[in-house]
């Protein structure tokens, strides 16, 4: 097999020669078509003598059929170059099929020898690959060959060779008894094309033969015909006797008559052939899905442009079971009598605030509300109450472990708010509401203690106006669910209350976080994924959720979502994979489904801001990628734009059509090992989880730096720039940048910003501030602040100069103010103030301002390197002149540069650690940003392009950088950086007051 490349692949971007003429040669011995008839397909293997696999004859035409797969590699990818776009040091093999060429790496099959690789015969990449049904049919199976591992690569090469073989062996001795497909070394696939090959071979023999015969045949009768006309006379001159001639004749005939039969039988012997094939075909136990009409040329496959139906059915609304009751829970005398008394007597000492027919107090987390009148300023639990919010809190525990008895680990939400109504008197009523305010945790119940009074609370549930009352005795407890609050209201009615004092203790849990809560509904590809900001959490504490379990699209529980801000469904694989899903319409009555539930999930949960939809990862299968597609596509084209607030997953759809991430996915799908066509492992989990969270994220907080969404960012992964951003530190990723022009729009976005992004916010001040203050310390900033900038007109590049480079003109400033007025001489100025004006505009204008400055400092200058007085001389200065005299005015005013010393400052070396086996940390990254002052955003990006990596500020303040660098490594970007924005070595800025830099 060395006629693929046979030594490792430098760099795939620029192919050596050989790697070049190599596919070259390849590519003129075979066409690339998406469609390979196994009768017109030639493997390159058979053409190239180092190709061919000894003995073999079958090696051409094994290759499983799907265009899909083809056209995959062909419009997703540069064939000649492995689908990870990077540069590894490994060989390349490509596919038999689709001839995209793969890193042995990438496709983990390193570790080969030459002799192993050359071996090699027909390979299947993972695009082309479609798994046998069973582990043992895949042993048997040599001739689809995709091996996860060498071990396994060379047992199938083995077992290739050897069905090879047996299969040459067979089809030997007798074609016919291939087509008992169970005791056949070869699949019974793999038989019929075998048999189509020989019958061809066959045919093409057998018509050549029998053309040869009807020739002679045909020439023997004109002869014949000849001789008969000739007559007897010139038969008998040939000595022939008339009998003799009969004879012959007759002897013809009958020649002629068998070769007749012969060619009958030939077809005869065809006929049956090509009916045992018949036969075969009919026995497939794998039946094709019928054929779909080809996709529009230049067509992502994964992600088509073009719907080509719409759902066959409608999308009523089925009716919605609520399962939801008013009150799930009462418990009679709850309290204790003394208890009770204990608490009337507290409470009667306590000063209410008057609310709409009832007064209230709160104590613990606020709790607020429409109509709330307490403060933020709320008292914590008081001790007499601190018992009883144990209790409660147990209930809850219990409550929730039996909600989800399968997910022991997660932790049930803490009651921690309690609100005290107080009813006094028949007037007193509590008017309707529900409390479904966001900041209650979706998983949190509302228990309720009556203390007093005893009175009835009303339940109406709101889609039909039911109402049912709810008796509440002394010294009881009822509990409602957070998530009834979607469906029934309650109210104390007017009128209805007696005489009488009674107090009513409402417990919640009160989650600030959960605001912004998520409720993630999701198949097998979820499992990796976790709420919680602790260490299994993969979504961390700034999307806080839960999860639920919905391995298919009716299993999606739109109760389950209620109370959740946002809704994200990641489902629909399993339906569509199922053997009845057989053509779009079906796919189409899936998604139909799929858009029933979002309108359920909206009717259920108004309070839900939006509902993310997934569309389905592409798997191994090519078959299912067909379906996967025209899902995706009525996802696209038909709920996207016709349901309002349903938002798809950014960056999803970069996912699937990235070229990069598609085959980072396709590396991902093998949770399971090689017959895992569907499942991401642990690693293609985070990249979900990374575009889930960003999504989100942007959703709740206004779409913060949506020019991020793009599926590489400065060369770097969208995950890594996700996991950057979302970090608790990288939140200020954006503001890292440190844009000046933040500060001013973060003023006017604040108040309709939600309360998570005030954090950010307030962090990104808190940043700009400090770093502000920082500046502060030098004479530069000063002045700084006293110039009128327009930082609204800034670019980038200059607003990181106002803020932290050196402007030379504006220490000149600086100084000249000092030094001005005592040392005014008497010079002519105008000269040198229209001169310097041409030459700097920006400079005239200051100098305008400061006149007196200048005329000290200018007036100094007027003369020439040659002594000539510019005052008097009539010519312009030379641009070497002006340059020198700037020169020497810096130098003037920097007595320290004048005598050539250099200001020494010394900073602390880099300290770089080994973070796991795939990082490198720079743990006092940002201390350093802060001693260079620059920003740490300015300072991350020089690095990372530096390294050609990606990498983010953590929660420590430390820079974590993918891949393996050493000290000496960072150290020397970190000199460069100092050399090329900090001291001014090199032009991109000067600073004056930091020139020579040393470790420690
Ligand atoms: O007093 C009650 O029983 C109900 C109180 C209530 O609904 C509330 O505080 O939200
Ligand atoms: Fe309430």
């Amino acid at each position: 097999m060395s006629g693929r490349i046979n030594k490792p692949a430098g760099k795939p971007q620029t192919p050596s020669p050989l790697v070049k003429s190599s596919a070259q040669s390849k590519r003129g011995l075979n066409t690339r078509s998406p469609v390979l008839s196994p009768t017109t397909y030639k493997s390159p293997h058979s053409a190239g003598k180092s190709l061919k696999l000894k003995d073999s004859s079958i090696t051409s035409i094994d290759v499983l059929d799907s265009p899909t797969g083809s056209s995959l590699c062909r419009s997703l990818f540069d064939l000649e170059k492995c689908p990870c776009n990077l540069s590894q040091e490994s060989w390349l093999i490509d596919c038999s099929k689709c001839r995209q060429y793969w890193h042995t790496k990438c496709v983990t099959l390193d570790g080969l020898s030459k002799k192993d690789y050359n071996k090699i015969v027909n390979w299947l990449c993972p695009f082309c690959y479609t798994a046998p049904v069973s582990t043992a049919d895949f042993s048997n199976d040599a001739s689809c060959l995709t091996c996860r591992n060498t071990k396994t690569l060379r047992d199938a090469n083995h077992a290739f060779e050897v069905s090879a073989a047996a299969a040459k062996i067979k089809s030997v001795i007798n074609i016919g008894d291939i087509s008992g497909p169970s005791d056949s070394l070869l699949s019974q696939e793999n038989s019929i094309r075998c048999i189509e090959s020989e019958m061809k071979q066959m045919n093409e023999a057998c018509q050549t033969d029998i053309r040869k015969l009807i020739n002679e045949v045909c020439q023997l009768k004109t002869e014949l015909t000849n001789l008969s006309s000739t007559g007897p006379d010139t038969l008998h001159a040939s000595h022939h006797s008339s009998e003799s001639t009969e004879q012959l004749l007759a002897t013809i005939s009958c020649k002629i008559e068998a070769l007749s039969i012969n060619e009958s039988s030939i077809t005869a012997g065809l006929n049956e052939l090509k009916q045992s094939v018949a036969s075969l075909r009919s026995t497939d136990p794998h039946p094709t899905v019928p054929s779909r009409p080809p996709l529009p040329p230049d067509s992502n496959p994964i992600f088509p442009v073009h719907p080509t139906r719409v759902p066959r059915t409608g999308c009523e609304i089925p009716h919605v079971p609520h399962r939801q009751i008013p009150v799930s829970d009462t418990k009679h005398e709850f309290l204790e009598q003394t208890e009770a008394n204990e608490l009337k007597v507290f409470f009667d000492s306590c000063s209410f605030k008057p609310e709409s027919g009832h007064s209230v107090m709160s104590f613990g987390s606020p709790y607020q509300y429409t109509g709330s009148k307490s403060s933020s300023n709320v008292p914590p639990i008081p001790d007499i109450l601190k018992p009883l919010l144990e209790r409660i809190n147990n209930v809850q525990s219990e409550l929730y472990r039996s909600l989800y008895p399968d997910q022991p680990f997660l932790t049930p939400p803490e009651i921690n708010s309690c609100l005290v109504n107080k009813y006094q008197g028949s007037d007193s009523f509590l008017p309707r509401h529900a409390d479904r305010e966001m900041t209650i945790h979706p998983e949190s119940s509302i228990f309720t203690i009556s203390l007093g009074q005893s009175c009835d609370v009303t339940f109406t549930e709101r889609e039909s106006g039911t109402e049912s009352s709810h008796p509440c005795p002394d010294r009881s407890l009822y509990i409602m669910s957070r998530r009834s609050q979607e469906v029934f209201d309650h109210e104390i009615e007017k009128g209805s209350m007696p005489a009488g004092t009674r107090y009513s203790l409402t417990f919640r849990c009160i989650s600030w976080t959960h605001n912004n809560s998520t409720c993630l509904i999701g198949d097998s590809n979820t499992r990796f994924l976790r709420f919680g900001s602790n260490k299994r959490g993969t979504f961390g504490e700034q999307m806080p959720g839960q999860k639920f379990w919905a391995p298919k699209l009716k299993d999606i529980d739109p109760v389950s979502c209620m109370g959740y801000s946002n809704v994200v469904l990641l489902c629909g694989i399993n339906d569509i994979k199922e053997s009845q899903i057989q053509c779009e319409s079906d796919v189409a009555d899936c998604y139909t489904l799929l858009k029933q539930k979002i309108k359920q999930i909206k009717l259920l949960s108004p309070c839900t801001k939006a509902v993310f939809v997934c569309q389905l990862l592409p798997t191994k299968d090519l078959t299912l990628n067909r379906k996967v597609n025209d899902f995706n596509r009525l996802i696209h084209f038909d709920l996207f734009p016709s349901c309002k607030d349903v938002e798809y997953v950014e960056g999803f759809r970069q996912f699937v059509c990235n070229r990069v991430l598609a085959a980072e996915l396709s590396m991902h799908l093998d949770r399971h090992g090689r017959f895992d066509m569907l499942h991401l492992n642990r690693a293609g989990a985070r990249v979900l989880a990374s575009l889930i969270k960003q999504s989100v994220f942007l959703r709740v907080h206004g779409g913060v730096d949506k020019r991020r969404h793009t599926g590489r960012v400065n060369g770097r992964l969208y995950s890594s720039v996700v996991e950057a951003r979302l970090h608790p530190s990288g939140m200020v990723d954006g503001c890292q940048e440190f844009d000046p022009t933040l500060k001013k729009k973060k003023k006017k976005k604040a108040p309709v910003l939600d309360e998570p992004a005030a954090e950010i916010i307030n962090d990104m001040k808190k940043e700009t501030d400090e770093l502000a203050n920082d500046l502060e310390d030098f004479s530069l900033t000063k002045k700084k602040k006293k110039k009128p900038v327009n930082i609204e007109e800034l670019d980038n590049d200059k607003a990181l100069e106002d803020l932290g480079e050196f402007d030379p003109t504006m220490k000149k400033k600086k100084k000249k103010k000092k030094e001005a007025v005592p040392d005014g001489e008497d010079l002519p100025l105008d000269n040198d103030l229209n001169d310097f004006g041409d030459f700097d505009p920006t400079l005239k204008k200051k100098k305008k301002k400061k006149t007196t400055i200048l005329d000290d400092e200018l007036g100094d200058d007027t003369m020439d390197s040659s002594g000539d007085t510019w005052v008097t001389s009539e010519r312009d200065y030379t641009y070497e002149e002006l340059l020198k005299r700037a020169v020497d005015m810096m130098r003037d005013k920097n007595p320290d540069m004048q005598a050539g010393e250099k200001k020494k400052y010394v900073m602390k070396p880099p300290q770089v650690l080994r973070h796991g086996s795939k990082k490198t940390s720079f743990a006092n990254f940002l201390e350093i940003c802060k001693m260079l002052h620059r920003t740490p955003k300015h300072v991350q990006d020089f690095f990372m392009a530096e390294l050609g990596t990606s990498g983010s500020v953590d929660g420590y303040n430390q820079l974590l950088i993918k891949g393996r660098f050493q000290q000496k490594n960072i150290e020397g970007v970190l000199k460069r950086y100092i050399r090329e924005y900090v001291t001014g070595d090199v032009p991109h800025s000067i600073n004056s007051f930091i020139r020579v830099w040393g470790w420690h």
